[in-house]
């Protein structure tokens, strides 16, 4: 393929430009700086490719992460790497083993893990992936419809971390309409994959997309906005609550003890992560309001492997002992 046709027009490549100047790291002005790209296949990641290929060209990798779920996603990551050939772009194909449980959360998990590693491996300076506003609208609606908290609601930041690590993930398409993205893929005469990303919450999503589609008094621009403000209200919580934990929680020998001060909305975080540092386990919302609310009225509760007791001024949290009966069983 000549670079004049994967090359997106001028315009669309200085919006990209720009959008990805706005986000770049404080720091990393060096002009040989390279950027990793997260490419499924999709149309969205096919346009960053593209875009991205433009805006820094010689100076991007991408990778491919084969969770090895679907049948075809081998083909896809293959199908990825030719493209990449084409464009002269250095392409990976990481593969994975999702471990079992929640396959989409474990999927998630393995997929950073691995494009942490590989981009460390390859002195890349970030992570660039895909997202974008109708993505950002379409999850906001899905979870107001489930009743979602602020974290939930919370739309993707357009600079952050990898989860579980330190690799720095921009995501300088979140303004950027699927239609568009599809327009560049299809401008440079490539076919994407069909979404191979978004799989775990598809049947609500597909719904909603259409309903939005058919909304023409709804704006998908303006919900992805509100979609990023909450998510800045998310990071001013998580703020908060590890202010909370310093100041307010102390170990006690059973366990953990958490005399709160803040808001509820803060004292919810911190009982979160007492459950996830002394079960190990992600607690639901609801088992953790429900706990709060038990806690408050004076009474104990029970989350996970755990018992909460209200007493002086604080609140106790340790492992529920082992019934003598079941350990004599
Ligand atoms: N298998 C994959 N290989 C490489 N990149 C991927 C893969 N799946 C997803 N991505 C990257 O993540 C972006 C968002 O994909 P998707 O919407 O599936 O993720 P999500 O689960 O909604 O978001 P997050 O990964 O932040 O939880 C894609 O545009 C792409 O950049």
């Amino acid at each position: 393929m000549g670079s004049t046709a994967a090359d997106p027009g001028p315009q669309i490549a200085a919006r990209f430009r720009a959008d990805l100047a706005a986000i770049w790291p404080e720091g990393i002005d060096d002009e040989q700086a390279r950027l990793g790209l997260a490419v499924s296949g999709g149309p969205d990641s096919l346009a960053l490719l593209l875009l991205a290929r433009a805006a820094l060209p010689g100076r991007v990798e991408a990778a491919t992460v084969d969770h090895g779920l679907r049948p075809e996603s081998g083909a896809e990551a293959a199908e990825v790497g030719r493209i990449c050939e084409m464009l002269d772009v250095p392409h990976a194909t990481l593969r994975v083993q999702v471990a079992p449980g929640n396959v989409q959360a474990q999927a998630r998990v393995s997929r950073y893990a691995a494009l942490s590693g590989w981009a460390a491996g390859r002195g890349l300076v970030a992570l660039a992936t895909g997202h974008q506003a109708d993505d950002q609208a379409e999850t906001l609606v899905m979870r107001l419809n489930r009743a979602s908290g602020v974290a939930g609601l919370a739309g993707a930041r357009p600079r952050g971390s990898a989860p579980g690590g330190d690799l720095l993930v921009l995501r300088p398409l979140l303004d950027w309409r699927r239609a568009e993205l599809g327009e560049v893929v299809r401008a440079a005469g490539l076919v994407a994959a069909q979404d191979p990303s978004n799989g775990n919450d598809r049947f609500d999503r597909v719904r909603v997309r259409r309903a939005l589609a058919d909304a023409d008094w709804l704006d998908v621009s303006a919900l992805a906005q509100s979609a990023a403000h909450i998510a800045e209200a998310d990071a001013a919580l998580e703020w908060m609550a590890a202010l909370e934990w310093r100041s307010c929680v102390r170990k006690e020998p059973m366990g953990l003890k958490y005399r709160p001060q803040a808001p509820r909305a803060v004292i919810l975080r911190v009982v979160a992560r007492i459950v996830r540092e002394l079960d190990g386990e992600e607690a639901r919302g609801g088992a953790v309001a429900r706990v709060v609310e038990a806690l408050v009225a004076g009474r104990p509760a029970s989350i996970g492997n755990l018992v909460a007791r209200p007493n002086s001024g604080g609140w106790s949290f340790a492992r529920a002992p082992v019934r003598a009966a079941r350990r004599e069983g």
